[in-house]
């Protein structure tokens, strides 16, 4: 028998947006552990696949370096990506990127592919990918100026942030909205109930 208090939950993510969204749902990681992977897509790799493949590998290169315990250890990862058509769009860490997603995305409707992975102690995987469509305002020169001089584009993917001053650019979005910020609350508690780890 497993007492509670050799359960474990680490969070494989550098994301503080991915522990405050798990903190909502009154789950506290053990530790957090982030994943180093090559985050290069592969040529022709759809969003889909992609962010799937991302969440796998974040959890498994965190399972790797935590074998050999005899916690009961349970591992969770995120990857999120935002896709204009079949093109994935990067995580922007400079103006000229962030300009360039912004002027892509204004006045249409793009998705945001958030997958999650838990990697159980008895080595089952579970996997689960949101999908939202987020539709922008079409965006003056004058608010892409703005919202670059704001710095909140930074390290995010597609160029924004929507728990920030994106939200104003938003005309509508069908799908969820923590998914969109890192981690889809819905699909990441029933993995985690699934996987034995919440009840
Ligand atoms: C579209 C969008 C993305 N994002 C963030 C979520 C993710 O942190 C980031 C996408 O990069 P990810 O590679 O998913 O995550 P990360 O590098 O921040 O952290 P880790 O790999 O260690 O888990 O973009 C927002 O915060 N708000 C948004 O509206």
């Amino acid at each position: 028998m497993t007492g509670p208090e050799t359960r474990q939950l680490i969070l494989a993510s550098a994301s503080p947006r991915r522990r405050d969204l798990l903190a909502r749902i009154g789950v506290t990681p053990t530790a957090i552990i982030p994943a180093d992977i090559d985050e290069t897509p592969h040529k022709g790799e759809l969003p889909a696949r992609y962010v799937a493949r991302m969440a796998l590998e974040k959890a498994q290169a965190v399972a790797a370096q935590s074998q050999g315990s005899d916690a009961q250890r349970w591992i969770l990862s995120g990857d999120t990506v935002v896709a204009a058509g079949r093109r994935i769009l990067p995580k922007t860490e400079d103006e000229t990127a962030a300009r360039d997603c912004l002027k892509l995305l204004s006045g249409r409707r793009h998705r945001v592919l958030s997958a999650i992975c838990v990697h159980c102690p008895d080595g089952r995987q579970l996997q689960r990918t949101s999908e939202t469509i987020v539709r922008f305002k079409r965006l003056t020169t004058g608010e892409i100026d703005a919202y670059i001089a704001s710095d909140e584009w930074r390290g995010k993917a597609g160029g924004y942030a929507i728990q920030g001053c994106a939200e104003a650019f938003v005309a509508w979005l069908g799908g969820s909205h923590s998914g969109v910020i890192g981690l889809p609350l819905l699909e990441t508690r029933n993995a985690l109930i699934s996987s034995g780890y919440l009840s």
